[in-house]
């Protein structure tokens, strides 16, 4: 969950189909809107399917090697492993029972062969339709519309999945809980406006400092950033975070009202746990009150300490 989604984008489509002359009319009728991949087989399918990501599958039912309803149901059962990938059936078994069972199945869609394309163009743009309403309401529940990076919510997700993937993986995991010094101060003195401006280059700063695939950086709360390191020991983890407080000074962000510098810094407490052998309720504690620390001891500084178990 790294890179920002991208909400206007182009979209992709499995054509699972084995005859060649439905292959090229239907490739005609879509591949100037959509990205197009094609497998002829079940197997072939199955193969693009994990090696790739799809938004939408056009599934025949009767393969040379397999069945679609046995490949929708595979998928459907998978869906950590395929994502969530829409279904359309487009086949010549045009039975209400058979209709009924892929739909049953979790199919989106069911189209009868032959294929006529404008209802096939129409029916596909409907399911990306679909798809673009659904990623738009994920965007709206999981990022936070002043910093556009992921919100609490989203934290709290990815806080577990990381946690159960170090455990299994016998990884590392840091997590750094982040506070601007004086943050009270510096919207009485600049102003809301201002204030709101300096939580956006916080956010940037941040994004800017954690580049790794697996960094996640959210905002936790009003002035509070929170930021999950996979893999990454605690001394890594608060040398990577003092180079981000060391930039984010430079951008010399006047705050007459600090009484550390004459510029906006913010504080950070780090927990690193090994989560085979730690506590998950103490983790998230721990980083809170090694926060505390650092604003204790001055602000503008790093603090953090292992989980012990
Ligand atoms: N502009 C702006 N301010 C916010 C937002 N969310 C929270 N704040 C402000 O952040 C301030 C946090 O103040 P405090 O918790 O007292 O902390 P502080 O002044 O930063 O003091 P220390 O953390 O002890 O250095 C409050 O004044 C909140 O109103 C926001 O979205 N925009």
């Amino acid at each position: 969950m790294k890179e920002k989604k991208q909400l206007v984008r182009q979209y992709r489509i499995l054509l699972v189909e084995d005859e060649a002359a439905n292959i090229q009319m239907i490739s005609g009728y879509l591949s100037t809107d959509y990205i197009l991949a094609i497998a002829k087989t079940r197997k072939r399918a199955l193969e693009l399917l994990s090696s790739s990501a799809f938004d939408l599958m056009l599934l025949d039912i009767q393969l040379p090697d397999g069945n679609g309803f046995e490949i929708c149901q595979h998928v459907v059962t998978n869906r950590e492993k395929y994502g969530n990938i829409s279904i359309i059936f487009m086949t010549s078994l045009d039975s209400p029972d058979d209709e009924a069972r892929g739909l049953s199945l979790g199919g989106n869609d069911y189209i009868h062969k032959p294929v006529n394309d404008v209802v096939l163009r129409a029916r596909v743009k409907l399911q990306i339709q679909l798809i673009r309403k659904n990623e738009l309401l994920e965007h709206l529940t999981c990022f936070d519309a002043l910093t556009e990076i992921p919100n609490r919510r989203a934290f709290d997700d990815q806080l577990k999945k990381e946690w159960h993937r170090a455990r299994r993986e016998h990884k590392y995991l840091s997590l750094a809980i982040l506070d601007i010094d004086y943050f009270k101060q510096y919207n009485d003195l600049y102003g809301h406006p201002a204030g709101d401006q300096c939580l956006r280059i916080m956010a940037a700063n941040l994004t800017d400092s954690f580049v790794r695939n697996s960094d996640f950086i959210a905002r936790y709360g009003g002035e509070e950033f929170a930021v999950l390191l996979y893999d990454t020991d605690l001394e890594t983890s608060i040398q990577l975070m003092e180079k981000s407080l060391a930039t984010f000074v430079e951008k010399n962000i006047e705050h007459q009202g600090s009484s550390v510098k004459s510029c906006v810094t913010f504080s950070a407490g780090i927990c690193t746990a090994d989560p085979a052998t730690g506590v998950f309720s103490d983790f998230v504690n721990t980083a809170d009150k090694e926060l505390y620390q650092a604003k204790n001891l001055g602000r503008a500084q790093i603090c953090g300490k292992y989980l012990t178990s």
